[in-house]
């Protein structure tokens, strides 16, 4: 069963039709790039993931369930920037949301309930490399150091589907190529399914199991907001594995080392093109 089964959806905002016929199955575990021209739909497509936007037409299915309305503890997101609070420390950016899960009214949990959810986010901020930041407040982080904290702060919900928009775009590409490394790390260890919106190809490439291009098929130069943008292209990545010393499946550099080699491209006709 796919974890996320997209079904002929439509956006419109008034009379502008945003995106069109998008038909996607997104098996669970699967990691989707998505590429396409700027203003073509990417991030409303993400909000429409999220359960911030209701398609015009057509249907999402969550799990094989219509997804819920709002958005919720199964589905993560991260922004290019400003999804941490600049108020609240590192752990307590990381902590707020399941302690607002469990005790909405408080927003703080107690006991031993708290001391295993204060353990678990230690375990996580050492693993995304903020072990030793614990109580920075965001302004004296770098930008690279609070992608990697806004990262934790959506996993440590443990959400079934995780909507990245241009996580890593204002970052400088070392700092990008580090990240890219941990990205892929966490994708495997947690089995998230992800979307990610990026513009860079070959960052697609690189972390995506599949690049889906969204682009506008249908034009007419006098009626520019009559027809959206639908999927164009979706393109599967098949990676060969290349051992290296000290082999853990994670490079410790940016070219990492499964080589994305081939690809399959399934028709723009094929109306649900699987993971
Ligand atoms: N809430 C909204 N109300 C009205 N129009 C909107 C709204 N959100 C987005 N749009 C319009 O929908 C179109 C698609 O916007 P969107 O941000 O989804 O594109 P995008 O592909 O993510 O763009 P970019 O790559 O530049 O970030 C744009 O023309 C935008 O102006």
């Amino acid at each position: 069963m796919s974890a996320l089964s997209i079904r002929n959806v439509w956006i419109e905002y008034g009379s502008q039709v945003v995106l069109e016929r998008v038909n996607l199955e997104i098996d669970a575990g699967a990691f989707i790039a998505i590429v396409g021209p700027s203003g073509c739909g990417k991030t409303s497509f993400l909000r429409l993931l999220l359960g911030q936007e209701r398609p015009a037409r057509g249907s999402i299915l969550l799990d094989g369930k219509p997804m819920p309305d709002e958005p919720g503890p199964d589905r993560g997101v991260v922004f290019q920037r400003y999804s941490v609070f600049p108020h609240l420390t590192v752990l307590g950016n990381v902590l707020l949301g399941p302690e607002l899960q469990s005790s909405p009214l408080l927003g703080r949990s107690f006991g031993r309930r708290r001391r295993a959810l204060v353990e678990r986010a230690h375990a996580l901020l050492s693993e995304v490399g903020l072990g030793d930041s614990l109580h920075k407040y965001p302004a004296q982080l770098s930008g690279g150091m609070q992608q990697r904290l806004a990262l934790a702060q959506a996993l440590i919900r443990q959400p079934r589907v995780l909507l990245l928009d241009e996580p890593f775009g204002a970052l400088d590409p070392g700092i990008r190529g580090e990240i890219h490394v941990l990205m892929r790390k966490l994708w495997k260890e947690t089995g998230v399914t992800i979307v990610m919106v990026t513009h860079d190809l070959r960052e697609a490439f690189l972390l995506g199991t599949r690049v889906v291009v969204f682009d506008r098929l249908r034009k007419l130069p006098t009626e520019a907001q009559r027809y959206g943008a639908t999927i164009s292209q979706n393109i599967a990545v098949h990676r060969r594995h290349v051992p290296g010393p000290g082999d853990d499946g994670i490079a410790a550099n940016d070219s990492d080392r499964d080589d994305p080699i081939a690809v399959e491209t399934p028709g723009r006709d094929d109306p649900t093109p699987t993971h």
